[in-house]
């Protein structure tokens, strides 16, 4: 994207965001440019008629100098409040096409990306005040080259040739600072790699997550060193380029003072000799003045807003990003599951330097049956699901749905026939009931805010009613313990904590609440639970998967024994795949690992 596509359309940005704030920041602006000009005009004008001994309309040419005044204090305050509505409705537009386009992106392959999270990152912090920079120094920019060419012109009537001195030498002044702006926005996106190292470890350092085995195993100075070391890194590179900064703008504000020095020497002489009048002279200190000082603001202006329009770059890329996954150009109607779903000979890699995490796989999963899936860490069971769910393509084959490849449906129209409980589900730091309450989208505001017979109902299934009931507001209760504000505080009902295994039943009320859809997924949904909450929940869920097309994925070979069928993945191929009768029966991995597991039951009965 070229710099004036950019600027363009950052001001269209602004003229789509605020377009009655912003006409009125235009037309401020070029009243405010004009008015140095008119006031430096009025002021030749009396000093001249005062020179001469003229008082006709004197006193008119005098309001006038008072009202461009009067307009100038007056412009200013307005176009400091102007400023600031267009930036804040620009900043609301700007930030809900950024968010709007993360939305869209419906596959995670991009945004598992490293330079794409880098390029969101810089996207994001320009979303915030890049575009309000940019139509600062365009519509400024305006402003000042109308002070400039307005005083231009008034040099030329008294000295063309001091007016050709003072643009020349404000020339190199703009040429060097585009030039450190390309360099500023070059460094800011080689830092970027830099910054996210420094985000990551102050994340650590500050939040709950890590808090226990930052401690435990004393690693706060190690995380507080390499956080500094790449703080450093960035000052380093910031400061190399201060100081290039300095000292260019430093020398040209010598050359730009010297030549001012020199103008007014030959005005006075020339007032002296008689060649210019008083207020010639007048007219000229106000123009030097004039346009070193919008020139110099213009410089800076540009500056910064080369350097944001560098960075819109990142913004417009990730604002224009498509979905991430290949949009059916007419996509077909997701039909109720009533056949089955087909893996056809399915090999996936997660990209081309990954190894292939799914190696032909071929699986059906009829309708109505549950499917188990089980195998070691790292076979490819979280990855099967994945695609199932279309987060990703598959790299060859393809998973058809009744039939149909998935590529050829919308595909949020696919996930709202599907229902599942992620190995790493959210922890929402919300209310109770909407943590619950967001299984179900369209209602997700109605359900938490009272009629929520159908939220206890999931919970109650899920087996975390009581526990909900129990909290000090009830489903009412913040699950976290981040507190909204400061008078919240120092009540301690405004948010709890729960365990692990709470969490995850939270997790599968979720999931509940939105069981009639076709397709329900179960990754692990009891890894965190009691011996004998996880037998009563998979008996709950065995009923409630009962005539349903269901996946479930579990290291507990006790929890998938009543799978109408088990695939035993190794290495991203089903190695088996039958009733847990005939696995066992045929003696072959899931009979050994059942077999494990077993003993490891009976063993731990008799130690018991
Ligand atoms: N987002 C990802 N990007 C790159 N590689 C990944 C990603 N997710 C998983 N993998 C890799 O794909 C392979 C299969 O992982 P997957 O999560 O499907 O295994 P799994 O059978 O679910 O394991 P577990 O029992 O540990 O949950 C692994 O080698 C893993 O390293």
């Amino acid at each position: 994207m070229s710099m004036r596509s950019g600027a363009v359309a950052s001001l269209a940005l602004a003229w789509r965001a605020a377009p009655a704030a912003f006409a009125g920041y235009v037309l401020a602006s070029i009243g405010s440019g004009l008015a140095p000009v008119a006031t430096a005009w009025l002021l030749k004008a009396v000093l001249d008629r005062l020179a001469a001994g003229q008082d006709g309309r004197l006193v008119l040419l005098a309001a006038g100098l008072a009202l461009a005044g009067l307009t100038v204090a007056v412009l200013t305050e307005l176009l400091r409040y102007l400023s600031a509505e267009v930036s804040r409705k620009v900043t609301v537009l700007s930030r809900d096409r950024l968010y709007a386009a993360t939305d869209r992106m419906t596959g995670l392959a991009k945004l598992e990306d490293p330079a794409y999270r880098d390029r969101l990152r810089m996207g994001e912090q320009h979303s915030q005040s890049g575009p309000v920079i940019i139509l600062d120094a365009l519509i400024g920019g305006l402003q000042s080259a109308l002070t400039v060419g307005g005083f231009v012109i008034t040099l030329i009537t008294i000295s063309p040739w001091m007016a050709v001195v003072v643009l020349a030498a404000s020339a190199p002044g703009l040429y060097a600072e585009l030039q450190l702006s390309r360099r500023r926005a070059e460094m800011m996106t080689g830092l970027s790699p830099t910054e996210r190292r420094q985000f990551f470890y102050s994340e650590l350092m500050t939040g709950l997550e890590a808090a226990k085995e930052i401690r435990l195993l004393g690693l706060g100075r190690l995380l507080r060193r390499r956080m500094l070391a790449e703080l450093h890194k960035a000052n380093a590179a910031k400061r190399r380029l201060d100081r290039r900064d300095l000292l260019v703008q430093g020398l040209l504000a010598a050359l730009g003072a010297v030549i001012a020095g020199g103008g007014l020497i030959w005005a006075i002489v020339a007032a002296g000799s008689g060649r210019v009048t008083l207020g010639d002279v007048a007219v000229f200190v106000a123009a030097v003045t004039g346009v070193q000082g919008a020139l110099s603001l213009l410089i800076g202006r540009l500056g910064m807003a080369h350097n944001a329009l560098l960075m819109f770059t990142h913004y417009q890329v990730v604002t224009e990003e498509t979905s991430g996954l290949p949009v059916a150009a007419e996509p077909a109607e997701v039909p109720a599951l009533r056949h089955g779903i087909e893996f056809r000979d399915v090999w996936f890699r997660y990209s081309d330097e990954h190894p292939w995490a799914l190696r032909g796989v071929d699986l059906f999963i009829p309708f109505g049956q549950s499917l188990a899936l089980v195998g070691q860490n790292g076979a490819g069971k979280s990855t099967l699901v994945k695609l199932l769910c279309r987060f990703y393509d598959p790299t060859k084959g393809a998973v058809l749905w009744d039939g149909v490849d998935l590529r050829d449906f919308d595909v949020s129209e696919l996930r709202r026939r599907i229902g599942a409980v992620f190995q790493d589900f959210m922890c929402y730091e919300l209310s109770a009931a909407e943590n619950i309450a967001f299984g179900e989208v369209d209602g997700a505001d109605e359900l938490a805010a009272g009629h929520r017979p159908r939220v206890e109902a999931a919970a109650e299934r899920a087996g975390i009613s009581e526990v909900l009931q129990a909290l000090p507001r009830g489903y009412e209760t913040m699950l976290s313990r981040m507190f909204f504000d400061q008078t919240d505080k120092d009540d301690p009902a405004t948010g709890v904590l729960l365990s692990g295994g709470q969490w995850q039943r939270v997790a599968l009320a979720r999931t509940f609440l939105r069981d009639r859809r076709d397709l329900l997924i179960l990754d692990e949904p009891t890894s965190g639970l009691d011996a004998e909450a996880e037998h009563e929940i998979h008996q709950g869920l065995a009923a409630h998967r009962a005539g349903r097309t269901s996946v479930l994925i579990s290291h507990r070979l006790g929890a998938v024994r009543d799978a109408d069928r088990i695939a035993v993945l190794v290495d991203g191929r089903i190695a088996e795949l039958g009733t847990h009768q005939t696995l066992v029966g045929t003696g072959g991995t899931y009979a050994r690992l059942f077999e494990l597991q077993a003993k490891g039951y009976s063993s731990e009965a008799v130690a018991g």
